[in-house]
């Protein structure tokens, strides 16, 4: 059973709590704290090198803080098993890199299919569904095409309908439009930030650009490793 989606629950949908995160002697994260609230699109900035990869990697829990804690819906995800953490990942969230995570075989119809599918939709539902979300991204005119034979930006576009074709609540976008030009980035952004408030998606945006910030409804720092006092979330 799924719960409502929406801007006005008062629980955080997601917390992070003190996290501390050390790679060898390089202390990614000292004691982050940060909340992202059901709908909202949350941008997290601050210098090369500050954790805000580190940040998200944890949050999404595809890595382990070495302490501290994550809380997904009241779910400790930090504790969780690989397996349930997986199978979380693949229903809950959804994610977008900087570069090419489309599958470079696949025309970026069936990319988009391609989550719906491994959750055990039929094919042609996947399809059809797919081809929805490529409309709602304008991208649909290049469904047949194959990533390599779109435009960084079309390409972009994809993986957000692909990122959020299974219904995610929450969207993990790390520096979605850094290998944009300003002009193709703009329409990623808006296009992301139109559709995660269409479908009261959450959207957890690491950026080091003041203007693709500027999409998010709050906006938190990182320096060296911890969200900075001033926007700590009330
Ligand atoms: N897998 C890893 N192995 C070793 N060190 C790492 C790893 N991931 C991150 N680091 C280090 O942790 C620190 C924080 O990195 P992180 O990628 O989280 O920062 P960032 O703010 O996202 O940087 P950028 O904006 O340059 O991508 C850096 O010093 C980085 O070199």
């Amino acid at each position: 059973m799924s719960t409502p989606k929406g801007p006005d629950e008062a629980v955080p949908l997601l917390a992070a709590r003190d996290l501390v995160k050390a790679y060898g002697g390089t202390r990614a994260l000292r004691g982050a704290s940060v909340e992202l609230r059901a709908g909202e699109i949350l941008a997290v900035t601050g210098a090369s090198g500050s954790g805000k990869s580190t940040l998200l990697h944890c949050l999404a829990g595809i890595v382990r803080p070495d302490s501290g804690s994550v809380t997904y819906r009241g779910e400790r995800l930090d504790r969780l098993p690989e397996k349930r953490l997986s199978e979380l990942r693949r229903t809950d969230f959804g994610v977008v890199f900087q570069f090419g995570q489309l599958i470079p075989e696949l025309t970026a119809l069936d990319n988009v299919a391609l989550p719906l599918m491994l959750a055990g939709t039929a094919r042609a539902t996947a399809r059809a569904r797919a081809a929805e979300w490529l409309e709602r991204f304008g991208v649909r005119g290049q469904g047949e095409l194959r990533p390599g034979e779109m435009s960084g930006g079309q390409a972009q576009r994809a993986a957000l309908a692909r990122a959020l074709v299974t219904g995610a609540r929450v969207v993990f976008a790390d520096e979605p439009t850094g290998a944009l030009d300003s002009l193709a980035g703009e329409q990623v952004m808006a296009a992301l930030a139109h559709t995660a408030r269409e479908s009261s998606t959450a959207v957890l945006l690491v950026t080091h650009d003041a203007r693709v910030a500027a999409y998010a409804d709050r906006e938190v720092q990182l320096r060296d490793g911890s969200v900075t006092p001033l926007e700590v979330p009330a």
